[in-house]
């Protein structure tokens, strides 16, 4: 099959949500490329709007780590994108087939796909659908990161849910922001990779459940169990540096530019920083800049502890997804308090543990000059 007078198909190498991607070649340059058509059963007038979305977002970003765009068009009346062709597998394929990754490699996918996603964020990009499907492998390893379907531009203000209610993004690597309704950040980009690397060092996600509602609060609320509880043989360093992409807050996640500086420079191979002794979810990453808070936007919520000694306010409902599925619907249900005062009570151990220091002091004085 010729497309557009230019690009013969040969093989489907998958099939999304949206487009079956083939593996074909360019006529006019002599060059294998990846086409991907967009389905005739989702091809409405909206489907088209966003195909051409992540036709014109992905065109914006040319990288090594980043799967470059080619071509846009329509055929027959179906539309079709020309990427470059990744010769390999994507992530979810290596996991599948090999098992967890050793951290070498699970290292050099954590930096390159952190270099990818920082040129995306520094062009004001967001994915929101990073997960292991969408990391693809060249046959030589290289990580690039592929279908900005879904993606959007920071400043967005349709980038948190679209007008029929929906929250976009895998249930399974969303963050816990985008469970309450704030609109995805670069942060919400870096937990999703948090989450992947997650699953490719113990096989499974951190978070799993039957329903989607379950998923949501653990998202929200539970702390991962750290992968080498489940059996990845991974480095301290490596284990802590995770965790810290995993933070509930976005702003205590490093950033895809520090990711990819730190496991560029080996560091995972070392001891890690000492840990606090609760929480790892909350645990602030090894990085040194603090990063500005997320603004809250209408019907979200700020997530940080109240002050001491002020009954906690309600929270905002928190909105479940009912499929985990790429396009997923959203109702909202009542939330508990995500267990997110983990610095708060440390605060209070601590001006609990000196009043006492304190008063053993002044007792020892007192019963000196008694005596
Ligand atoms: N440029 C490419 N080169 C090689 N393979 C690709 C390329 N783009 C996509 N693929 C493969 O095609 C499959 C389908 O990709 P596609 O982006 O359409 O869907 P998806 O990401 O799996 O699902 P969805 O779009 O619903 O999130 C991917 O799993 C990937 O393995």
């Amino acid at each position: 099959m010729l497309v557009a007078d230019r690009y013969r198909l040969h093989t489907v190498i998958g099939r999304g949500g949206m487009g079956e991607v083939w593996r074909a070649q360019d006529e006019v340059l002599g060059r294998p490329v990846a086409v991907k058509l967009l389905l005739s059963d989702v091809a409405d007038a909206s489907a088209e709007a966003r195909f051409r979305l992540e036709a014109q977002t992905s065109a914006r970003l040319n990288h090594p780590h980043v799967v470059g765009t080619l071509d846009f068009g329509t055929w027959q009346g179906r539309c079709f994108l020309v990427m470059e062709l990744v010769d390999g597998d994507s992530l979810a394929g290596e996991l599948a087939t090999g098992g967890p990754l050793a951290p070498p490699r699970l290292a050099q996918v954590a930096q390159q796909a952190a270099e990818g996603l920082a040129a995306a964020h520094a062009q004001g990009i967001v994915h929101r659908d990073i997960k292991p499907g969408n990391l693809l492998s060249d046959h030589d390893g290289t990580v690039r990161i592929g279908d900005f379907g879904i993606a959007r531009f920071v400043d967005d203000p349709s980038a948190g849910l679209t007008t029929t209610g929906q929250i976009v993004g895998t249930g399974l690597y969303l963050a816990p922001e985008r469970a309450i309704g704030t609109p995805a950040s670069p942060a919400s980009d870096i937990y999703s990779l948090g989450c992947v690397l997650y699953q490719l060092a113990v096989g499974r996600p951190p978070f799993e459940s039957e329903t989607a509602t379950a998923l949501l609060y653990q998202h929200v609320d539970a702390p991962p169990v750290p992968p080498r509880q489940r059996g990845a043989a991974l480095p301290p360093a490596f284990e802590a540096y995770l965790l810290s992409m995993l933070a509930k807050r976005p702003e205590e996640r490093p950033t895809a530019r520090e990711v990819a500086d730190w496991f560029r420079g080996g560091a995972w191979r070392g001891a890690p920083e000492p840990l606090p002794p609760e929480q790892p979810g909350h645990v602030p990453g090894p990085h040194a800049a603090p990063r500005p808070a997320l603004q809250p936007t209408a019907g979200a919520a700020l997530i940080a502890p109240a002050p001491a000694g002020v009954v906690d306010p309600p929270l905002p409902p928190v909105q479940a997804v009912l499929d985990t599925g790429w396009n997923t619907t959203v109702h909202r249900v009542p939330a508990r308090r995500p267990a997110l005062a983990g610095p708060l009570r440390r605060h209070r151990r601590a001006a609990a543990v000196v009043g006492g220091a304190l008063l053993f002091v002044c007792a020892l004085l007192l019963g000196m000059s008694l005596f």
